[in-house]
Protein backbone atom coordinates (compact mmCIF):
# COMPACT_ATOMS: atom_id res chain seq x y z
CA UNK A 1 0.00 0.00 0.00
CA UNK A 2 1.52 3.35 -0.84
CA UNK A 3 2.06 5.81 2.02
CA UNK A 4 1.58 9.62 1.43
CA UNK A 5 4.18 11.31 3.43
CA UNK A 6 4.04 15.51 3.57
CA UNK A 7 7.08 15.63 1.58
CA UNK A 8 4.94 14.30 -1.48
CA UNK A 9 2.18 16.85 -0.36
CA UNK A 10 5.11 19.57 -0.87
CA UNK A 11 6.01 18.18 -4.51
CA UNK A 12 2.19 18.09 -5.78
CA UNK A 13 1.86 21.66 -4.62
CA UNK A 14 -1.02 20.76 -2.24
CA UNK A 15 0.21 23.45 0.41
CA UNK A 16 0.96 27.16 0.21
CA UNK A 17 4.36 27.44 0.21
CA UNK A 18 6.37 27.18 3.55
CA UNK A 19 3.80 24.81 4.76
CA UNK A 20 2.74 26.43 7.68
CA UNK A 21 -0.43 28.80 6.50
CA UNK A 22 -2.47 29.33 9.05
CA UNK A 23 -1.44 31.68 12.72
CA UNK A 24 -0.62 29.66 15.28
CA UNK A 25 -4.37 30.50 16.75
CA UNK A 26 -7.17 27.81 17.65
CA UNK A 27 -8.88 27.15 14.91
CA UNK A 28 -11.60 27.72 17.24
CA UNK A 29 -11.39 30.85 16.04
CA UNK A 30 -11.85 30.06 12.37
CA UNK A 31 -14.99 30.56 10.20
CA UNK A 32 -16.44 27.43 9.41
CA UNK A 33 -14.67 25.78 6.47
CA UNK A 34 -16.06 24.20 3.24
CA UNK A 35 -16.44 20.51 3.07
CA UNK A 36 -14.28 19.28 0.89
CA UNK A 37 -13.79 15.65 -0.26
CA UNK A 38 -10.47 14.03 1.09
CA UNK A 39 -8.22 13.98 -0.94
CA UNK A 40 -6.49 10.43 -0.07
CA UNK A 41 -8.79 8.18 0.76
CA UNK A 42 -5.46 5.46 1.83
CA UNK A 43 -5.30 4.68 5.45
CA UNK A 44 -2.02 6.74 6.82
CA UNK A 45 -1.99 4.38 9.49
CA UNK A 46 -0.93 0.43 8.75
CA UNK A 47 1.50 -0.96 10.75
CA UNK A 48 -1.11 -0.36 14.16
CA UNK A 49 2.00 -1.18 16.43
CA UNK A 50 0.23 1.90 18.48
CA UNK A 51 -3.54 2.32 18.66
CA UNK A 52 -4.20 6.23 17.54
CA UNK A 53 -6.85 8.13 18.62
CA UNK A 54 -7.62 12.20 18.18
CA UNK A 55 -8.21 15.01 20.64
CA UNK A 56 -11.60 16.61 18.98
CA UNK A 57 -11.11 19.85 20.28
CA UNK A 58 -8.24 20.63 18.49
CA UNK A 59 -10.20 20.10 14.97
CA UNK A 60 -13.22 22.53 15.64
CA UNK A 61 -15.29 24.27 13.78
CA UNK A 62 -15.35 20.56 12.40
CA UNK A 63 -17.91 18.39 14.30
CA UNK A 64 -17.17 15.17 15.54
CA UNK A 65 -19.10 13.27 13.00
CA UNK A 66 -17.08 14.55 9.85
CA UNK A 67 -13.92 14.40 12.11
CA UNK A 68 -14.50 10.65 12.64
CA UNK A 69 -15.40 10.16 9.21
CA UNK A 70 -11.70 11.59 8.38
CA UNK A 71 -10.45 9.31 11.60
CA UNK A 72 -11.70 6.34 9.37
CA UNK A 73 -10.09 7.00 6.52
CA UNK A 74 -6.90 7.79 8.34
CA UNK A 75 -7.52 4.99 9.90
CA UNK A 76 -7.42 6.13 13.77
CA UNK A 77 -9.52 3.75 15.94
CA UNK A 78 -10.88 6.09 18.76
CA UNK A 79 -11.56 9.83 19.46
CA UNK A 80 -12.04 11.54 22.42
CA UNK A 81 -12.40 15.30 23.74
CA UNK A 82 -15.69 15.56 21.74
CA UNK A 83 -19.11 15.96 23.34
CA UNK A 84 -20.77 12.73 25.26
CA UNK A 85 -23.81 13.75 23.08
CA UNK A 86 -21.80 12.91 19.49
CA UNK A 87 -20.87 9.51 21.31
CA UNK A 88 -23.83 7.68 19.74
CA UNK A 89 -23.25 8.91 16.08
CA UNK A 90 -19.33 8.55 15.76
CA UNK A 91 -20.11 5.05 18.04
CA UNK A 92 -22.14 4.05 15.24
CA UNK A 93 -19.53 5.02 12.23
CA UNK A 94 -16.90 2.44 14.08
CA UNK A 95 -14.57 4.61 16.08
CA UNK A 96 -13.98 3.71 19.35
CA UNK A 97 -14.08 6.10 22.35
CA UNK A 98 -10.72 6.02 24.51
CA UNK A 99 -10.94 8.81 26.86
CA UNK A 100 -14.19 10.25 28.79
CA UNK A 101 -14.35 13.45 29.60
CA UNK A 102 -14.59 15.45 33.39
CA UNK A 103 -14.47 18.39 34.92
CA UNK A 104 -11.58 20.50 33.18
CA UNK A 105 -8.13 21.00 34.30
CA UNK A 106 -8.51 24.53 36.06
CA UNK A 107 -11.66 23.51 39.06
CA UNK A 108 -9.41 20.53 40.54
CA UNK A 109 -9.36 18.27 43.77
CA UNK A 110 -6.91 20.21 45.15
CA UNK A 111 -9.72 22.48 46.60
CA UNK A 112 -11.94 21.09 48.71
CA UNK A 113 -14.93 23.52 47.45
CA UNK A 114 -14.23 21.61 43.96
CA UNK A 115 -14.41 18.11 45.57
CA UNK A 116 -18.23 17.43 45.08
CA UNK A 117 -18.48 18.66 41.54
CA UNK A 118 -14.96 16.87 41.09
CA UNK A 119 -16.27 13.65 42.39
CA UNK A 120 -19.72 13.61 40.19
CA UNK A 121 -17.85 14.99 37.11
CA UNK A 122 -15.65 11.56 37.45
CA UNK A 123 -18.26 9.44 38.00
CA UNK A 124 -20.76 10.72 35.30
CA UNK A 125 -17.52 10.06 32.98
CA UNK A 126 -17.41 6.54 34.56
CA UNK A 127 -20.36 5.42 33.69
CA UNK A 128 -20.26 6.92 30.11
CA UNK A 129 -16.64 5.37 29.80
CA UNK A 130 -18.81 1.99 30.77
CA UNK A 131 -21.66 2.79 28.37
CA UNK A 132 -18.95 3.42 25.26
CA UNK A 133 -16.42 1.09 25.80
CA UNK A 134 -13.82 3.62 26.56
CA UNK A 135 -11.27 2.30 28.95
CA UNK A 136 -10.07 5.85 30.73
CA UNK A 137 -11.50 9.31 32.13
CA UNK A 138 -9.29 12.03 32.70
CA UNK A 139 -8.85 14.19 35.75
CA UNK A 140 -6.56 17.01 36.56
CA UNK A 141 -5.26 18.61 40.06
CA UNK A 142 -6.93 22.00 39.26
CA UNK A 143 -5.16 25.46 39.18
CA UNK A 144 -2.93 26.22 42.44
CA UNK A 145 -5.02 28.38 45.14
CA UNK A 146 -3.41 30.99 47.38
CA UNK A 147 -3.73 29.47 50.77
CA UNK A 148 -3.45 26.01 49.70
CA UNK A 149 0.17 24.58 50.37
CA UNK A 150 1.47 21.66 48.76
CA UNK A 151 0.75 19.72 51.35
CA UNK A 152 -2.30 20.27 51.09
CA UNK A 153 -2.95 20.18 47.93
CA UNK A 154 -1.47 17.10 47.60
CA UNK A 155 -3.92 15.50 50.93
CA UNK A 156 -6.92 17.49 48.95
CA UNK A 157 -6.21 15.70 45.39
CA UNK A 158 -5.75 11.51 47.09
CA UNK A 159 -8.30 12.36 49.26
CA UNK A 160 -10.76 13.07 46.68
CA UNK A 161 -9.56 10.23 44.39
CA UNK A 162 -9.71 8.33 46.91
CA UNK A 163 -13.13 8.44 47.41
CA UNK A 164 -14.19 7.85 43.79
CA UNK A 165 -11.65 5.07 43.47
CA UNK A 166 -13.86 2.53 44.64
CA UNK A 167 -16.47 3.01 41.83
CA UNK A 168 -14.11 3.11 39.54
CA UNK A 169 -12.39 -0.05 40.37
CA UNK A 170 -15.70 -1.90 40.71
CA UNK A 171 -16.79 -0.33 36.86
CA UNK A 172 -13.45 -1.37 35.31
CA UNK A 173 -12.50 2.02 34.42
CA UNK A 174 -9.19 3.66 34.81
CA UNK A 175 -8.90 7.44 36.16
CA UNK A 176 -5.66 9.35 33.80
CA UNK A 177 -3.85 12.51 35.40
CA UNK A 178 -2.61 14.86 33.07
CA UNK A 179 0.57 16.58 33.78
CA UNK A 180 0.31 20.24 32.07
CA UNK A 181 3.03 22.73 31.05
CA UNK A 182 3.10 25.52 32.91
CA UNK A 183 5.90 27.44 30.73
CA UNK A 184 3.46 28.33 27.87
CA UNK A 185 1.98 31.19 28.23
CA UNK A 186 1.07 32.55 24.63
CA UNK A 187 -2.41 31.00 24.16
CA UNK A 188 -4.74 29.58 26.83
CA UNK A 189 -4.61 26.09 25.01
CA UNK A 190 -0.62 25.73 24.51
CA UNK A 191 0.20 26.18 28.11
CA UNK A 192 -1.72 26.14 31.41
CA UNK A 193 0.23 28.68 34.10
CA UNK A 194 -0.39 27.92 37.47
CA UNK A 195 -1.71 23.92 36.72
CA UNK A 196 -0.20 22.09 39.79
CA UNK A 197 0.18 19.18 38.47
CA UNK A 198 3.16 20.51 36.15
CA UNK A 199 6.04 18.19 37.39
CA UNK A 200 6.15 14.46 36.85
CA UNK A 201 7.52 13.64 39.97
CA UNK A 202 4.53 15.56 41.77
CA UNK A 203 1.96 13.78 39.19
CA UNK A 204 3.82 10.53 40.34
CA UNK A 205 3.90 10.88 43.96
CA UNK A 206 -0.06 11.42 43.70
CA UNK A 207 -0.65 8.30 41.84
CA UNK A 208 1.29 6.30 44.50
CA UNK A 209 -0.56 8.29 47.31
CA UNK A 210 -3.96 7.28 45.62
CA UNK A 211 -2.38 3.55 45.66
CA UNK A 212 -4.82 1.99 42.66
CA UNK A 213 -4.31 0.29 39.16
CA UNK A 214 -7.14 2.20 37.99
CA UNK A 215 -5.39 5.58 38.92
CA UNK A 216 -2.73 6.18 36.15
CA UNK A 217 -0.71 9.02 34.45
CA UNK A 218 -1.94 10.97 31.36
CA UNK A 219 1.53 11.02 29.98
CA UNK A 220 1.56 14.05 27.14
CA UNK A 221 4.44 14.40 25.16
CA UNK A 222 4.12 17.92 24.61
CA UNK A 223 3.98 18.95 27.80
CA UNK A 224 6.41 16.89 29.15
CA UNK A 225 8.80 18.00 26.71
CA UNK A 226 8.51 21.70 27.70
CA UNK A 227 8.56 21.00 31.86
CA UNK A 228 10.90 17.92 31.29
CA UNK A 229 12.32 17.06 28.07
CA UNK A 230 14.30 13.92 28.04
CA UNK A 231 11.41 12.30 26.96
CA UNK A 232 12.40 8.85 25.66
CA UNK A 233 14.34 8.53 29.74
CA UNK A 234 11.00 9.75 31.03
CA UNK A 235 8.45 7.94 29.37
CA UNK A 236 10.40 4.61 30.20
CA UNK A 237 10.60 5.39 33.69
CA UNK A 238 7.24 6.21 33.95
CA UNK A 239 5.62 3.16 31.74
CA UNK A 240 4.58 1.40 34.86
CA UNK A 241 2.16 4.31 35.89
CA UNK A 242 1.31 5.58 32.51
CA UNK A 243 -2.15 4.81 31.39
CA UNK A 244 -2.48 7.67 28.07
CA UNK A 245 -0.74 9.42 26.09
CA UNK A 246 -0.95 12.61 23.75
CA UNK A 247 0.97 14.44 21.27
CA UNK A 248 2.04 17.53 19.62
CA UNK A 249 4.52 19.35 18.09
CA UNK A 250 6.70 21.98 20.03
CA UNK A 251 7.30 24.64 20.40
CA UNK A 252 3.53 25.86 19.48
CA UNK A 253 1.42 22.67 20.13
CA UNK A 254 1.39 22.09 16.31
CA UNK A 255 2.02 19.16 13.75
CA UNK A 256 4.58 16.64 14.10
CA UNK A 257 6.38 17.78 11.17
CA UNK A 258 10.08 18.65 11.19
CA UNK A 259 10.00 22.33 11.72
CA UNK A 260 9.35 21.60 15.28
CA UNK A 261 11.95 19.75 18.00
CA UNK A 262 10.38 16.77 18.82
CA UNK A 263 11.68 13.31 16.66
CA UNK A 264 8.60 11.77 17.14
CA UNK A 265 8.94 7.93 15.32
CA UNK A 266 12.29 7.03 18.22
CA UNK A 267 9.34 8.63 20.74
CA UNK A 268 6.75 6.09 19.79
CA UNK A 269 8.93 3.46 19.40
CA UNK A 270 10.23 3.58 22.83
CA UNK A 271 6.27 3.55 23.55
CA UNK A 272 5.60 0.34 21.67
CA UNK A 273 9.18 -1.10 23.10
CA UNK A 274 7.50 -0.63 26.68
CA UNK A 275 4.69 -2.83 25.88
CA UNK A 276 2.04 -0.15 26.11
CA UNK A 277 -1.52 -1.22 24.61
CA UNK A 278 -3.22 1.53 25.01
CA UNK A 279 -4.26 4.89 23.36
CA UNK A 280 -2.10 7.79 21.74
CA UNK A 281 -4.42 10.71 20.65
CA UNK A 282 -3.04 13.12 18.50
CA UNK A 283 -3.71 16.54 20.30
CA UNK A 284 -2.37 19.45 18.45
CA UNK A 285 -3.77 22.69 16.73
CA UNK A 286 -3.22 22.70 13.04
CA UNK A 287 -1.77 25.42 11.79
CA UNK A 288 -1.77 24.03 7.71
CA UNK A 289 -4.07 24.68 4.95
CA UNK A 290 -6.12 21.41 5.57
CA UNK A 291 -6.00 20.51 9.48
CA UNK A 292 -7.12 17.12 7.81
CA UNK A 293 -3.88 16.71 5.77
CA UNK A 294 -2.27 17.70 8.75
CA UNK A 295 -3.85 14.87 11.01
CA UNK A 296 -3.14 12.70 8.44
CA UNK A 297 0.19 13.42 8.80
CA UNK A 298 0.55 12.87 12.42
CA UNK A 299 -1.02 9.73 12.15
CA UNK A 300 1.48 8.62 9.55
CA UNK A 301 4.58 9.94 11.90
CA UNK A 302 3.57 7.61 14.74
CA UNK A 303 2.60 4.58 12.86
CA UNK A 304 6.22 3.11 13.43
O1 LIG B 1 -3.85 21.19 27.43
C1 LIG B 1 -4.20 20.02 27.52
O2 LIG B 1 -3.46 19.09 27.13
C2 LIG B 1 -5.46 19.65 28.04
O3 LIG B 1 -5.88 18.52 27.86
C3 LIG B 1 -6.27 20.62 28.77
O4 LIG B 1 -7.60 20.20 28.75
Amino acid sequence: MQRFHRRDWLRTGSLLAGGAVLANSARGDQPAEEKKAPQNSEPAIVNHRVRQSVMGWCFKPMGSVELAKHCKQIGIEAIEGIPASDYPAVTKLGLKISLTGSHGFAKGPLDPDNHAMVEAKLKEGIDLAVRYGAPNVITFTGMKKAGISEAAAKKNCVACWQRVIPYAEEKGIGIVLEHLNTRDDSHPMKGHPGYWGDDLEICADLIQAVGSDNFKLLFDLYHVQIMHGDLIRNLRRYQGITGHYHTAGNPGRCELDENQEINYPPVIRAIVETGYKGYLAQEFIPTWEDPMEALRHAAGVCDV
